[in-house]
């Protein structure tokens, strides 16, 4: 284990170099307040598929934090980092107007509101931020505004909605190589998590003065979405996308063409998933767990993919299509080994869909051979462990409610290469 190795601090640009090397740094989301506003009523639209205890939700949560401490990586709340960004007057603005606008909250409530949540103080606003604001909540503090969106409501009604998928920090943005994407996101609910971390990457002190690109601009991308459980840093200057339920092709083209244009990478592969709920990102059936190995669930079966390369002049793509039996092939090329290890666990049908809903192929690997996994995936957990792998368990009863589990609650900020 890596329990003793001591945080290395980043020399030179910020760099998500791969998906296994030895994890340096990495933002997580204590769950609070926004997952107690989730009822029977709205938990389908915030994409939750149960409620959950959120006591022990929290206890797991701390205990993959111990774990991700525990093998060295120096471990970044969302929670501080929005705080922290809020102290400054710039940002303070630029996420209050993301917050509220006047085509949702309507012209008479919308100064109002934001004269009202302006008056917070930095932790009162990170927690509304991301936990949501009742009418009744609102009240505590003005009277109430002449209007009739805000008349309209009942008093435990949000006025600003909450965001219980910020658990996932893996989404909303992705570092790959020296550069971020603040991604645009497919869902309603969960677009306004851009913001979030558009103002931490653009004021916050630790990354205002890094030196790194930006692969994308989730506030005006439209249509163009991209989310990080869909992004695979192959290492090397290789890439794996899935086109999923929420990535689409345009934005694969767009990450592409920025990266190229950089010479941060050369190689993307997109593979073409099937649009569900259920391999809702690429992360939820297949991770890497060492530098050539996958997990990967058995019911995704074998996908058509496509290598993209950069074309013979600027902004051109060079792309050769390949049928769905050349999926490992594809991958492996792109990474320059001869072929690829994949990891699918040994069970019955039932068996292994039921594992894949708990995210047992959702590892997140800490350093080559060394993952973080729910405890309740055991056939799965047991595989890799007989295929060479360490596997670091956590509880998950709770937070697999939100259906992510380990690689999805962590977004890495900078990770070494293989
Ligand atoms: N990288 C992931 N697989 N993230 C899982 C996100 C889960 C979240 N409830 C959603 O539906 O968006």
């Amino acid at each position: 284990m890596h329990a003793d190795a001591a945080p290395t601090p980043a020399a030179g640009p910020r760099t998500v170099g791969s998906e296994v090397g030895p994890l340096r740094q990495v933002i997580v989301h204590r769950p609070g307040l926004e997952l107690l506003r989730l009822t029977p009523e709205n938990k389908d639209e915030l994409l939750f598929d149960d409620l959950l205890w959120v006591r022990r939700a929290q206890e797991e949560h701390d205990e993959f934090r111990e774990l991700l401490a525990g093998a060295g990586v120096d471990v970044l709340l969302l929670t501080d980092l929005l705080r922290e960004t809020l102290a400054l007057p710039g940002a303070r603005s630029f996420v209050l107007d993301h917050a509220f606008d006047e085509r949702v909250h309507g012209p008479a409530a919308t100064p109002a509101l934001r004269a009202a949540v302006e008056a917070m103080t930095d932790n009162e606003l990170t927690d509304t931020l991301i936990g949501g604001l009742t009418k009744r909540e609102l009240l505590e503090r003005v009277d109430e505004p002449r209007s009739v969106v805000l008349h309209a409501m009942g008093l435990d009604d949000l006025v600003l909605p909450a965001l219980p998928n910020h658990l996932f920090t893996r989404d909303a943005s992705c570092w790959v190589y020296d550069g971020v994407a603040v991604n645009a996101m497919r869902m309603p609910a969960r677009v306004r998590e851009s913001v979030t971390y558009e103002a931490i990457y653009r004021w916050h002190p630790s990354f205002v003065d890094d030196d790194f690109h930006r692969w994308s601009d989730g506030l005006d991308d439209g249509a163009a979405t991209v989310e990080g459980g869909d992004v695979l840093v192959l290492g090397g200057g290789a890439v794996l996308v899935g086109m999923s339920e929420r990535t689409t092709p345009q934005g694969v083209e767009r990450l592409a063409t920025r990266l190229f244009a950089a010479g941060s990478a050369d190689r993307v592969v997109a593979l073409a998933m099937p649009k569900s709920r259920l391999f809702m990102h690429l992360d939820t059936v297949m991770t890497m767990v060492d530098e050539r190995s996958f997990i990967k669930y058995a019911g995704l079966g074998m996908l058509p993919s496509y290598t993209i390369t950069p074309g013979s002049g600027p902004g051109d793509l060079a792309i050769a299509d390949h049928a769905p039996e050349k999926m490992h092939d594809a991958i492996a090329y792109a990474m320059g080994v001869a072929d690829l290890r994949i990891l699918i666990a040994e069970q019955d049908v039932h068996a292994a869909a039921r594992e894949q809903w708990d995210d047992g192929c959702n590892a997140l690997a800490v350093a080559p051979g060394v993952v973080i996994a729910y405890d309740r995936t055991v056939t799965s957990n047991n595989y890799l462990r007989q295929a060479g792998i360490e596997v670091l368990t956590m509880p998950g009863a709770e937070l697999g409610r939100g259906r992510g589990g380990p690689r999805c609650m962590s977004c890495p900020t900078i990770r070494d290469g293989i």
